[in-house]
């Protein structure tokens, strides 16, 4: 007989948070719903708290208190607001929080969860970038647990032999090479924003379509794998597979390459991290091999999506570069999504604030707060001096 287990959705308005509370509704036998959050859509919060039965609602934006509470009048669901009610949802003792949250705006909450020993099905990889290695000290001084939600980090915690890690020879992190894998540079010069936004294989939202574009994406991602598991960063190769099945693969010294596939469906990651030891149902379409027919891989090209190189850079830095990586980009996608720059200066403007920066040695979170406002900074003020 199973139990009832509660879970905390942090980003619960977003692409991921949608899929798991899709994954919680399905197993509603399974799953009570603790806490939801969001940043300032009250309708859709208030909306998918009362359909998720949730217990506690948290607006990110205190400015929005009074509409959520409006919102919310008469379902008994109590409300907060603000970063300590975000933080107060993260630190209840639900059984799995659910870090759904984009950008590095999720680092505190998360830390909250890590810091009362819980279960995290660990999404917002932008924290392990900015925070993984101070993350993962705490996580083993808390006796906290991440499960990595993200479609490649879920597929090589699959694959991976814990016990022999040093028996591991190579992860292959699979990218899709997102819409313009195939573009000229003259070309991504002028794509337009829903050009970029036009991921060939998954629904996602919108920073992360971006950084699948530019594949910073795959740069993140590769930090985050350095973060979660211990294999060095020269033994952690990217390949191009533009039908996005493989989610990545784990070679051992024997030759052997142990994969993880599926459709490029997040319900089925986060369906594992909400099971985790266990495996739950899913009702989605199934792989069909004969429909697809073929699979291919290609090297990735660091020419044309410099952003590769730029994390490989930051990452083998040691330092704080990886958090003003992480911040430059934020900023810069931001922009584009405004229309204030084009597509090629996200990554220029993330290699010009990373030239700006003299790498420290990371000391502990406040500097990591430090160094990201710093960042934040340069970024924007190169945007502003450009226009
Ligand atoms: N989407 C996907 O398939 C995948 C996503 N990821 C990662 O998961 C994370 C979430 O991505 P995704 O769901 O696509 O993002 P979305 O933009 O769709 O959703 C983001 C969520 O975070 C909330 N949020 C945004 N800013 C803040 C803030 N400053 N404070 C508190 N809450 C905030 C949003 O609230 P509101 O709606 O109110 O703005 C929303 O609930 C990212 O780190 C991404 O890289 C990883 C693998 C796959
Ligand atoms: C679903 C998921 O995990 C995304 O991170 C996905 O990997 C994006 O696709 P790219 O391979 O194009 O970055
Ligand atoms: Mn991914």
């Amino acid at each position: 007989m199973s139990v009832t287990k509660s879970v905390c959705i942090m980003g619960v308005t977003g692409s991921i948070g949608k899929s798991t509370a899709d994954v919680v509704l399905a197993h509603s036998d399974r799953y009570r719903v603790d806490a939801v959050t969001a940043h300032r859509n009250v309708s859709e919060l208030a909306r998918m708290a009362i359909e998720l039965r949730a217990r506690y609602a948290v607006i990110a934006d205190p400015a929005l208190y009074d509409d959520l509470k409006a919102a919310l009048a008469g379902t008994g669901i109590e409300v907060g607001a603000g970063e300590t009610a975000l933080i107060e949802a993260a630190e209840r003792p639900s059984d799995i929080v659910i870090a759904g949250i984009v950008g590095a705006a999720g680092l505190r909450a998360t830390l909250a969860a890590i810091r009362r020993g819980a279960v995290i099905g660990l999404a917002n990889k932008e924290t392990l970038v900015c925070a993984g290695e101070l993350m993962m000290e705490e996580v083993r001084k808390y006796g906290a647990t991440i499960i990595p939600v993200d479609s490649e980090h879920s597929a090589i915690f699959q694959v991976l032999d814990r016990d022999a890690t040093d028996k591991v020879e190579r992860i292959l992190l699979t990218a899709s090479g997102g819409p313009f894998r195939t573009w000229s540079l003259a070309d991504m010069a002028d794509v337009s924003r829903e050009q970029a936004l036009a991921h060939p294989n998954w629904s996602m939202g919108a920073k992360i379509s971006i950084d699948s574009a530019t594949m910073m994406n795959k740069g993140l991602e590769l930090i985050e794998a350095c973060r979660l598991f211990p294999v060095p960063e020269p033994q952690v190769e990217i390949l191009v597979h533009p039908q996005s099945v493989i989610h990545s693969m784990v070679e051992y010294v024997d030759g052997s390459v142990l994969a993880q596939l599926g459709t490029p469906d997040m319900r089925t990651p986060i369906a594992y991290a909400l099971g985790w030891p266990e495996r739950l149902e899913l009702k989605l379409p199934r792989l069909d091999f004969t429909a697809i027919g073929q699979f291919s891989f290609e090297a990735p090209d660091i020419n044309r999506f410099p952003a590769l190189r730029l994390a490989r850079e930051a990452l083998r830095s040691g330092g704080t570069l990886p958090i003003v990586l992480n911040a430059a980009n934020e900023v810069a996608v931001a922009a584009f999504l405004a229309g204030r720059i084009g597509f090629l200066d996200i990554a220029n403007l993330v290699e010009a604030t990373m030239a700006s920066h003299a790498d420290e040695k990371l000391v502990d979170i406040d500097h990591v707060f430090a160094t990201d406002a710093v960042a934040r900074c340069s970024t924007e003020d190169m945007i502003t001096q450009k226009a």
